[in-house]
């Protein structure tokens, strides 16, 4: 589908904040990492990956997406996926992206976390090399695994803690609210990490308000139920919270039931600090690109030029960088035809 907006969409330099490179893992990436790894995978040609991909709510995602993260054994595996999702980003003129990882998908299968880490930050410093885009890594705890478990990968991050921006929260959200990881995410800030947590995707705005008060987060991944509780989205307003919201995922796994009814509309007449993002875009459909043509129909210019903005603001860039990130942006929207 083409919008109005697709040129413009195209132009505007923008930053990508929740993006799983895991997510970032296309079906014709899987096979050719199983055949140079023989591993085995269940599914006979790309067409039945596919096909596969869908999903009526996060778990069978997740499931999937497990599954699929399997074929990532080695440091050449997780560098090529990162350049990857770097040279896509880049035609979709991302400047600046933070990146989650999931570590104990891959420690608990046997991969060291140094082959994971030293992997993805090879692959960042070829992208900033070949594109010019800036990215930060964020390590993401699996929330439906234990307390314990999380201060285990967290001890096992130290070595590389000067390279990692942030730690997030992921994985099977309804029953793993924020609480759980309280401990954790005070030990992370700490070691002078910054927070973020998935919260309100299938959780009920209770989790948002726990992300905010027990884990004191910097920004929110999803955020979606906030808006079913007005203190919630008042509270999230004059903190100037970002956002990372996902329209195709939010889609895909059935958290909107109809793109054109999206609430990204709404999230900004509330004064949100709301962006867009990709989330898993191998799995859903698309890149950021494709999420901002996904819900452009509900916007005018001005507001898709807000989205962009909030993209740097919400960033974990310093404040010169965001300031060169938001004239660019101003020049390009003065420019544009
Ligand atoms: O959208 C998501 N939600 C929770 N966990 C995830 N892990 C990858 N993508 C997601
Ligand atoms: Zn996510």
């Amino acid at each position: 589908m083409t919008t109005p907006h697709d040129a413009f969409i195209a132009g505007l330099p923008k930053a990508e904040l929740h993006l799983h490179i895991e997510g970032s893992l296309e079906p014709g990436q899987m096979f050719a990492f199983a055949r140079r790894n023989r591993v085995d995978i269940p599914f006979a040609d790309v067409e039945a990956v596919r096909a596969a991909y869908d999903f009526s709510n996060l778990q069978d995602f997740l499931d999937i997406y497990y599954a699929g993260a399997e074929v990532l054994r080695t440091e050449e595996d997780f560098r090529d996926l990162t350049t990857a999702y770097f040279d896509r980003a880049a035609a979709d003129n991302v400047r600046h992206a933070e990146i989650f990882f999931d570590p104990q998908t891959h420690t608990d299968r046997g991969i060291p976390f140094g082959v994971v880490v030293e992997g993805l930050l090879a692959g960042m410093a070829e992208a900033e090399a070949r594109h010019g885009v800036t990215a930060r890594l964020i390590l993401c705890f699996l929330r439906h695994l234990d307390e314990a478990a999380a201060f285990a990968t967290l001890a096992e991050a130290e070595p590389w803690y000067h390279r990692i921006a942030a730690v997030g929260l992921d994985s099977s959200e309804v029953g793993h609210p924020p609480a759980k990881f309280a401990r954790v995410f005070q030990a992370a800030s700490v070691h002078g990490l910054k927070r973020v947590a998935h919260a309100g995707e299938e959780g009920p705005p209770d989790y948002v308000r726990e992300a905010l008060d027990l884990l004191h987060i910097d920004r929110l991944d999803h955020g979606n139920r906030a808006l079913e509780d007005k203190t919630l989205v008042t509270r999230l307003a004059r903190q100037a919270m970002t956002l990372t919201v996902c329209p195709l995922s939010n889609h895909k796994l059935c958290v909107v039931d109809d793109l054109a009814r999206h609430p990204i509309r709404a999230m900004l007449d509330h004064g949100l600090r709301a962006t867009i993002n990709s989330d898993d875009p191998a799995y859903f459909g698309g890149y950021v690109n494709d999420n901002f043509r996904a819900v452009a129909p509900l916007l005018d210019r001005a507001q898709l030029v807000t989205l962009a903005r909030n993209s740097f603001l919400g960033s974990f860039l310093d404040d010169a960088a965001v300031t060169r990130h938001l004239e660019a942006i101003d020049a390009y929207a003065a420019g544009a035809a």
